[in-house]
């Protein structure tokens, strides 16, 4: 059941001293606290090996908030309810010690034995903290408790089932949020929205009015000081896997018949079962994998992928991935959807370009000109908004038409005030709306997907292309969408 307002609960965060918790975990609370969603009535633990004291934790928090938002007020009451545990994840008996500190802060807090354990933590320590927690008597409260992991959900299907099985040796499925960022996403969450509450497209979102559609999830940064997690990862299993994927399940998927979590993800689990499967020998034909060279944006230069900390010198990651995915169903056979995504990029980016098909006959431009198409964009970040690119008059001239674009950015939404994809999921996982996390199915149909992509590469069944850090991926890429007589179309 959705509680529907200021939901309490006391939250373990394992990996409490990590990268995640300071820049996400602590500022979504704090804003949630700040904008009166959740009241006094919780309490934070966090897990960590470091020797850390409640005070040195406390200001840790105090840091992470100041750094990460613009404007910081009580800081030291927030603060007051956040407490440290130091253990070593895989030892048994000091699950025994945290649940005593459950219960005191149960009673000192008012939460009602609701418990939300939060798995900001390597992958592999995930089946054996959930497995702790059921075996020590940490989900035995008068409340509810929640399970909350983070990405990646395995490394290919069978390690993925593999960990489902352990998680749910010890947690029902609706217990468990499996975390996927982007869909706490302000502009992601609204494509629902534009799709199936505005009469003008939905009778136009199919094969016969829509020629393709694009999604771009582009970054500036390179790999930064995760080197050895992305090694083992690459684009594919980074973005395309989970983001993506779940981009394109939302703007393919029938509309549901109601708003709640089951008929949601069961329309988005219908899209990943009608999603085209590649073989190993066709992947060379969708897929582009790419990963940049030295290169310079702006005046600044930037190293190579191979040259960066924890990285092999003779790396084969791909740093970058372009693909075209086809959706066998009634609506959508036929129509392409492009997918790139990749590190040091020109432009941190995430768009959503719907290309229409051209209209039926040319009147107003010159001979041998086409009439540009009309495209809808979905600006996720860094701008928010929707822009729908339409021909009109051209000045002066009654025979002539241009392209201009209705830009609905500034109009209806303020990025200052929207709130961080994390807040947005925190706040769900507490009311106990899991619509918009991933369900295991949608889990296990993207591995599928993936895998004999991630194999043929493996393989060597398709070349590595290579792109200067700072450009827009590699020249393969364009050429894939050439060879259908398409093209990119610009991220900014
Ligand atoms: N950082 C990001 O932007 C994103 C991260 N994620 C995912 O979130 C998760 C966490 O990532 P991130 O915060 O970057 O990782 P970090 O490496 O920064 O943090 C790892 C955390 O795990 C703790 N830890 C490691 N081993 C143990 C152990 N045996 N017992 C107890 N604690 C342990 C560390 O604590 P200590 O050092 O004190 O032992 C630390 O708090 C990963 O699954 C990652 O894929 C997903 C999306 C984005
Ligand atoms: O999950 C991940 O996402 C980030 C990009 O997230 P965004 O919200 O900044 O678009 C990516 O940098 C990271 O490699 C990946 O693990």
């Amino acid at each position: 059941m959705i509680t529907q307002e200021h939901p309490k609960s006391v939250i373990v965060i394992f990996g409490a001293t990590g990268d995640l918790a300071k820049r996400k975990l602590f500022p979504s609370i704090y804003r949630l606290v700040q904008n009166e969603k959740i009241g006094k009535e919780f309490a934070v633990v966090g897990v960590g090996r470091r020797p850390w004291t409640n005070d040195e934790f406390r200001n840790n928090v105090s840091d992470s908030i100041q750094s990460s938002l613009k404007e910081s007020k009580d800081l030291n009451d927030f603060t007051s309810h956040f407490y440290y545990h130091p253990f070593d994840v895989t030892n048994p008996s000091s699950y025994l010690e945290l649940n005593d500190l459950l219960g005191q802060l149960d009673g000192t807090y008012q939460t009602e034995g609701n418990r939300i354990f939060y798995l900001a933590m390597a992958p592999e320590f995930f089946g054996t903290i959930a497995q702790n927690l059921k075996k020590q008597g940490l989900t035995e409260t008068n409340g509810w408790s929640r399970l909350v992991i983070e990405k990646p959900f395995g490394h290919d299907l069978p390690s993925a089932e593999q960990l489902n099985q352990e998680i749910r040796e010890a947690f029902n499925e609706n217990q468990i949020y499996r975390i996927d960022h982007y869909l706490g996403k302000e502009m992601v969450q609204n494509i629902e929205v534009i799709r199936f509450a505005n009469a003008m497209f939905e009778p136009l979102w199919n094969n016969r009015y829509i020629s393709n559609i694009q999604v771009t999830s582009s970054e500036v940064l390179g790999v930064e000081d995760r080197g050895r997690y992305y090694e083992n990862s690459g684009a594919l299993r980074d973005m395309v896997q989970n983001h993506l994927l779940q981009m394109v399940a939302l703007l393919a998927m029938e509309p549901p018949i109601k708003l709640t979590t089951d008929e949601i993800r069961s329309e988005k689990v219908k899209v990943f079962r009608a999603l085209r499967s590649i073989s190993e020998d066709e992947v060379k034909n969708y897929f582009v994998r790419g990963q940049y060279t030295s290169g310079k944006l702006g005046d600044k230069e930037l190293i190579g992928y191979r040259e960066e900390n924890n990285v092999d010198n003779e790396s084969q990651t791909e740093t970058f991935v372009a693909g075209k995915l086809l959706i066998d169903n009634f609506r959508w056979a036929g129509v392409p959807f492009y997918i790139r995504t990749g590190k040091r990029m020109a432009a941190k980016s995430t768009k959503i370009v719907v290309q229409f098909k051209d209209i039926p006959m040319n009147l107003y431009y010159k001979k041998g000109e086409t009439v540009p198409p009309n495209l809808l964009v979905i600006n996720i970040q860094p701008d928010e908004g929707i822009t729908l690119q339409l021909n009109v008059k051209k000045d002066g001239d009654a025979g002539d038409s241009m392209p201009v674009k209705l830009d609905l950015t500034n109009d209806f939404l303020d990025g200052i005030n929207t709130p961080e994809a994390y807040e947005k999921l925190l706040y769900d996982c507490m009311r106990g709306d899991a619509t918009n996390f991933t369900h295991w199915d949608e889990v296990a149909l993207s591995w599928s997907f993936v895998d004999p992509i991630s194999e043929a590469w493996k393989k060597g069944k398709a070349e590595l292309a290579t792109y200067p850090a700072g450009s827009m991926g590699p020249k393969e890429a364009d050429e894939m969408l050439e060879k259908d007589g398409n093209q990119w179309w610009p991220v900014n």
